[in-house]
């Protein structure tokens, strides 16, 4: 989060709540919350929506990017100080992360923010994605994805991420790290998060063949751990969470760390060295010569 917090981020006491100050690169102060006296307080900054029902202390993070949930720069900044936010809620114990456009979860990182841009903007744009996984993935709260939609690349890194994984089972939607089909590389820590959630070898197939799962063959394979009706998701979502809120916080955040902290902490060790790598894999001809390839088909909608 430091990143997040250099970029200029202040908390602000109004009262007894808090309102978050964005001051963004791209000159727009977001104001991502503020809370009323009643159990149900919403937000929304202008890339994701957050309803947190105090009473029940779940909060549903809507994205809503047009037309496909991209991660850029600056969803990427609101998705981390939204869950920092909600980390720091006391009344909020689980977080349920879903998509507002239909079809899909999220078309994964932004592809416009990888190519020809300098290696300033590059450097920026991977430590905002590094803070969001650090964020997502060591998260002390419960996170359930409800993947209403498509899912490739940086939206199932999110999904994997989360604690629970569930699917509308719409044969249409894909979900996969397929970053190989791009001719780019998912860093070590994508690929620890997928080895974490599906095993070694699915990881060395789906890795390298960027491979795209059906809903039921993500589900076969534990890509996902459940599927439901598209119209059911929010609310199995909401009774899921249900379960993990019986369950003492403490010992399921301890729990949780156990498993996650030896990954969240390999790239903690090795932040500047990666994006470093990541800059200069990115800028190289070759590659934004295969991104700019890719950037065609999508618009000629040939992927
Ligand atoms: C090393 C780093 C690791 C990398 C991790 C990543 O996440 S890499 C990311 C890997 N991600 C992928 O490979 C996902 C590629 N995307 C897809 O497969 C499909 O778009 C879809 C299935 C998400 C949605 O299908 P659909 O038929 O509903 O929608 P549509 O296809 O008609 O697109 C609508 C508009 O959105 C545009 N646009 C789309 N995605 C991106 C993007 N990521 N970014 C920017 N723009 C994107 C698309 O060009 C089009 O723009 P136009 O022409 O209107 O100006």
């Amino acid at each position: 989060m430091a990143a997040v917090l250099r970029r200029g981020i202040k908390f602000i006491s109004f009262g007894s709540s808090q309102v978050f100050s964005g001051g963004c690169k791209h000159g727009k102060t977001s104001t991502l919350s503020s809370f009323s006296s009643s159990n149900r307080n919403s937000s929304s900054s202008s890339k994701i929506k957050v309803d947190l029902d105090s009473s029940t202390g779940i909060a549903v993070m809507k994205f809503q990017n047009p037309p496909v949930n991209s991660m850029n720069l600056e969803f990427l900044t609101e998705f981390s100080i939204g869950l920092e936010k909600l980390e720091l809620d006391k009344s909020c114990r689980g977080v349920i992360l879903t998509s507002a456009q239909p079809k899909i979860f999220s078309a994964g990182l932004d592809i416009l923010d990888m190519y020809g841009k300098t290696p300033e903007h590059y450097e920026e744009f991977w430590r905002a994605v590094q803070d969001m996984w650090l964020k997502l993935y060591g998260y002390s709260k419960i996170t359930i994805a409800a993947i209403n939609g498509s899912s490739p690349a940086g939206g199932c890194l999110v999904s994997m991420a989360s604690d629970y994984r569930i699917m509308a089972d719409n044969p249409r939607y894909r979900i996969g790290l397929n970053e190989t089909q791009l001719g780019i590389v998912a860093p070590f820590w994508f690929k620890d998060t997928m080895v974490n959630t599906v095993g070694h070898r699915t990881t060395e197939l789906s890795l390298q063949f960027g491979l795209m799962y059906s809903p039921s063959d993500a589900l076969k394979i534990g890509l996902v751990d459940q599927l439901v009706p598209e119209e059911n998701i929010l609310s199995t979502a909401t009774e899921t969470m249900t379960k993990w809120l019986d369950i003492p916080d403490h010992a399921r955040e301890i729990s949780k760390s156990m498993l996650r902290k030896p990954t969240v902490d390999r790239l903690l060790a090795s932040r500047d060295a990666d994006i470093k790598n990541f800059v200069s894999f990115i800028a190289k001809d070759s590659i934004q010569k295969s991104l700019g390839l890719y950037l065609t088909m999508l618009k000629q909608r040939k992927v």
